[in-house]
């Protein structure tokens, strides 16, 4: 039998992805040392790897079937495109992508001024702007701490994930359009899921039946 193997997003979903595979079944204790330098892990038993990847590398890996099923935020699904399915929600790092600014941004927006738009997710912000609301901005790609541009100038406002809202609250910005909900998804690998069907298929609904078991009670 062939290895499954299934890409974890480093980062803040990681230990909680990998507590629901072990809620069903398919256990990653080793991955769980902090201080490990290993990248991928196997059990035998099993016949199922596991590997931590940069969140942005998940929907690579498992498009060129370098995985088999990869669990990462709807966000990244959205902005890096690749073909693969989307199978399951799995309803763990919830948040949102919004258009955020200060109150003065608001007027810019609505009518439709030429502002520029700080994001680490360009292609989103892109589909949002120019193909929902037919309008013309100029986006700037940035890497982390999104929130500092219209405080410093670089731009009018910024399309970021919003959670509980407070890193917005405190730079005194706020959300002025909500553009999309997010949460932890399970891709899978287009030819793996006819090849793997059966394997697959079980995870899935495993998953499934444990995320319902939650949500009961
Ligand atoms: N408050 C939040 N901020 C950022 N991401 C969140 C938040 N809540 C949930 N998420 C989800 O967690 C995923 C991973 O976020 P994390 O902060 O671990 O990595 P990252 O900031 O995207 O990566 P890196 O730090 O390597 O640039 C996001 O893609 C998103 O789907
Ligand atoms: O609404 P909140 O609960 O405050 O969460 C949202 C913040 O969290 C994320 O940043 P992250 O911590 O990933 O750091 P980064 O800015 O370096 O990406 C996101 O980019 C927001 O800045």
């Amino acid at each position: 039998m062939r290895y499954l193997t299934i890409a974890l997003a480093k980062g803040r979903m990681a230990k909680k992805t990998m507590e629901l595979f072990e809620a069903i079944g398919i256990p990653c204790e080793e991955m769980k040392d902090e201080h490990t330098r290993k990248l991928i892990f196997v059990n035998e038993e099993l016949k199922v790897r596991f590997f931590l990847a940069k969140a942005n590398d998940v929907p690579t890996y498992v498009e060129y079937g370098a995985a088999d099923i990869g669990i990462v935020g709807k966000d990244t699904i959205l902005e890096e495109g690749r073909r693969l399915y989307e199978v399951l929600d799995l309803g763990i790092g919830k948040c949102r992508m919004c258009v955020c600014g200060p109150s003065e941004a608001e007027d810019k927006l609505r009518h439709h001024e030429l502002i520029r738009v700080a994001t680490k997710y360009p292609n989103i912000a892109k589909d949002y702007f120019y193909n929902k609301k037919h309008q013309t901005v100029e986006i700037i790609k940035l890497n982390g701490s999104i929130e500092l541009a219209p405080i410093v100038g670089l731009s009018e406002v910024i399309v970021d994930i919003v959670e509980t809202g407070s890193t917005l609250r405190e730079n005194g910005l706020a959300v002025l359009e909500e553009i999309v909900p997010l949460s932890a998804r399970m891709v899978v690998n287009q030819v793996s899921m006819k090849i793997e069907h059966e394997r697959i298929s079980r995870i899935i609904d495993a998953m499934r039946k444990l995320l319902n078991s939650q949500t009961d009670q």
